[in-house]
């Protein structure tokens, strides 16, 4: 279950934050807005309440966001270059974090952190983290949600290796996962190409 957005406005911005030049300053507030765009797209389910309002001529029936209901995860910590964004979206949402890194010699991930709200069986539940290469370090992090309770879960990153998708997916079939781009390959030491280079690096200017 992939989907690639392929809007063009997210086609563009994504070009932006490939180039090798573009600064640290750019690449964190083009993650932002792409972000913006991507849940727009991964949202477009979300579950509605309605409630009663008064314009300023009459009282109505208005729906609402149940933002109680909907948890953003943070893979850190690229992952909170996208959930800045997809918070703008809904501020009331609940968020987790959960922290992996992946063994340079190894490639699989480490977890260093685990913090998730209460009661993840009631929420919808939206993985945010921007690279998906081997896949390991975004299925390692479902299978936590999951153990945690979350039964119903999204996907989220930037660019996806066919290689991640098809490991992520073995694993976790249930789980949807959007994308902005379907990149080439994995290289020898699981970056993808041709990518965006390392998405934490970038992101905080860390080298
Ligand atoms: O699909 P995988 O092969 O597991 O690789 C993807 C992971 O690698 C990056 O994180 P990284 O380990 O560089 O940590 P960071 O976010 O702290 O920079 C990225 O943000 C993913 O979490
Ligand atoms: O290409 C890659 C692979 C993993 N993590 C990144 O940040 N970039
Ligand atoms: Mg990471």
């Amino acid at each position: 279950m992939l989907t690639v957005i392929d809007h063009p406005l997210v086609q563009h911005k994504l070009t932006l934050m490939r180039k090798k030049d573009t600064t640290t300053g750019d690449f964190r507030r083009l993650a932002r807005e792409i972000s913006l765009l991507l849940g727009y797209e991964v949202l477009r389910d979300l579950p509605l309440e309605t409630i009663t309002i008064e314009t300023p001529l009459e009282t109505m029936e208005a729906v609402q966001v149940q933002g109680k209901k909907l948890c953003f995860i943070s893979i850190l910590r690229a992952g909170e270059g996208i959930l800045d964004g997809i918070l703008d979206l809904v501020p009331s949402a609940r968020i987790g974090h959960i922290g992996l890194y992946r063994d340079p010699e190894t490639h699989e991930p480490v977890e260093y952190y685990f913090k998730v709200p209460e009661a993840l069986e009631e929420r919808l539940c939206v993985v945010v983290d921007p690279m998906l290469a081997t896949g390991h370090s975004a299925a390692a992090a479902v299978t936590k949600l999951k153990e945690a309770g979350a039964k119903q879960i999204k996907l989220v990153c930037l660019i996806a290796a066919p290689e991640g998708v098809a490991a992520f997916e073995a694993v976790h079939a249930d789980v949807p996962v959007y994308t902005a781009a379907l990149d080439r390959q994995l290289d020898e030491h699981a970056y993808i190409r041709p990518g965006l280079g390392d998405a934490g690096d970038r992101l905080f200017g860390t080298k």
